[in-house]
Formats: structure tokens, C-alpha cells, sequence
């Protein structure tokens, strides 16, 4: 029989259209959000950010405020996903020769997921205007189902700002984010990236962040390290590293490299 269980939604727009505005109780707490400074100039408003523990949490399900259909889809790609960050992980450990667990035994108990749409509208002036500003996702890895038809992210190599092209057939994008170019001692880097506007089209892309525990500590591996193989960053609570990197943001800076030794 086929295995559907990598099935992913047809493509994003489909996904997002099933909702105007996702129920409150499904979100991050406003001060936790990455709002306004992912975007080049202050948002007028936090931009909403799925706590997909909540969401599945909740089965207390009332269908008058909330469009079951979006629920279920994302819960259903959220459960997908899962198995393509297990998947990466444990590949990622073998590459290191380590424990295949080993990656995914830093997530800790508490390990936190969040789902954000990211919406750019037509822009007149794309000369002019980001979508969002360069940076380097926190987390430890980012699974990003991107428009089908609208590019517009880039990746900074060498000095070189790269087109990523859309994916068509439902592929993701992997990020590595800086959680886990700590964890592996710079062995695996996490590329900053930007998104560009298009002045005739609108774009929607659907970020999975994967981060720690907010009370673990971030540092690079033990098994890692030897007398040849100093650590080369400093290690950080989960819960400082958010909004270290969004001060950092503001200055156009990344984080990470605050940490290196
Ligand atoms: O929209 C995209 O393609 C990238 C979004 C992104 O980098 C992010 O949400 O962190
Ligand atoms: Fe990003």
C-alpha cells in the first residue's frame, strides 16, 4: 500500500486559505513572538505564531469559532513534518559519527514547535523593501514549505546573495538554525537568509521552527570536543537565546556570533 504518512498539503496557499485569523488559544504569548523586527521596518501589528503544542493539545474543539478543517490539516503536516526533522536529525548524527539519538536527545522535555505563515503582499518598491531582513533562524532546524510559484528567499554565500527558486511537488526546504550550529560546534552553520518582495505577486511561505527547551542550556556536544577540538561557542539558556536574537536583529548582527569564542 502507498505510504501517504510524508503528505503534505497540495501547496501552502491551500493551507492558509482555510482560515482567516487562527483562534487565540492556539498562539504564542505576544511577548514571545518574532514580530516586527523580522520585517524591515516595525509591523503595525505581532505577527501571529502557531504554538503547535497547543494545538495539539486541544481537542476541545468548538467548530463555531474555529474552521476545524485548518486544525486538522496542520496538526496532520505538523505530524509529517515530525518525521522529516527524527528523519534529518538522526542522519545529521551519523554524519557526525555520533549516537543516532544523539541530536535529538538535546531538544529536552520541554522542546517547543512552532508553526508561522509568512505572508508578502505585492510590493511596489521591492528596490526598496524586505520581506524579511537577514537573519539566522534560532532554533535547531526549520522545515519551510515555501509558495509554488513566488520566489523571493535568498541565501548569503561568501559575500553573494543566492536565489533560492520555488520548489515545486511539495518540497521543503531544511534550514539549520543556530541551536544547532552550536550543538555541533560549527560543524553544520546556519546560513542567513532574506526574503525579497515581487512587485506583481504575493507570496506565502510556512515555517516549522524546531527549538530546545527553553531551560536547557545550548552548548556545543561533549562527545564533540577533544584537545584538538576546543569549544568554539560559549553556551546559552534556550530562554535567553530568543530575545538575545532579536536585539541582535536590530542591529543587523547575528547572534550566534556574540557566542563564538
Ligand atoms: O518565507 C520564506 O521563504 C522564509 C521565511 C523565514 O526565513 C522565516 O520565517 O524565518
Ligand atoms: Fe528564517
Amino acid at each position: 500500500m502507498a505510504d501517504y504518512s510524508w503528505r503534505l498539503p497540495t501547496i501552502v496557499q491551500e493551507l492558509a486559505a482555510t482560515v482567516q485569523e487562527p483562534p487565540s488559544r492556539y498562539l504564542l504569548p505576544e511577548q514571545n513572538r518574532p514580530g516586527g523586527l523580522l520585517a524591515c521596518v516595525e509591523m503595525p501589528e505581532v505577527i501571529p505564531t502557531i504554538d503547535l503544542r497547543r494545538l495539539s493539545a486541544n481537542n476541545d474543539v468548538d467548530e463555531a469559532d474555529h474552521p476545524e478543517s485548518f486544525r486538522d490539516l496542520l496538526h496532520e503536516y505538523s505530524l509529517s513534518c515530525k518525521k522529516v526533522k527524527v528523519a534529518i536529525l538522526r542522519a545529521m548524527a551519523k554524519l557526525l559519527k555520533l549516537d543516532e539519538h544523539s541530536l535529538i536527545n538535546q531538544f529536552g522535555d520541554k522542546a517547543s514547535t512552532y508553526a508561522r505563515f509568512n505572508y508578502y503582499p505585492p510590493c511596489p518598491r521591492p528596490d526598496l523593501v524586505l520581506g524579511i531582513r537577514p537573519h539566522c533562524d534560532v532554533g535547531v532546524l526549520t522545515l519551510l514549505l515555501m509558495d509554488k510559484d513566488v520566489g523571493g528567499l535568498q541565501v548569503l554565500r561568501d559575500g553573494t546573495w543566492y536565489s533560492v527558486p520555488p520548489v515545486r511537488d511539495q518540497g521543503l526546504l531544511v534550514n539549520i538554525g543556530a541551536s544547532l550550529e552550536i550543538m555541533t560546534n560549527g560543524v553544520f552553520r546556519g546560513p542567513m537568509h532574506r526574503v525579497v518582495t515581487n512587485s506583481e505577486k504575493e507570496r506565502i511561505s510556512l515555517a516549522i521552527f524546531y527549538a530546545v527547551d527553553s531551560e536547557k542550556d545550548i552548548e556545543p556536544m561533549a562527545d564533540l570536543l577533544g584537545e584538538n577540538q576546543p569549544a568554539r561557542y560559549r553556551k546559552i539558556k534556550g530562554k535567553d537565546f530568543v530575545p538575545g536574537q532579536y536585539e541582535y536583529f536590530s542591529r543587523r548582527e547575528g547572534v550566534v556570533d556574540s557566542l563564538k569564542i
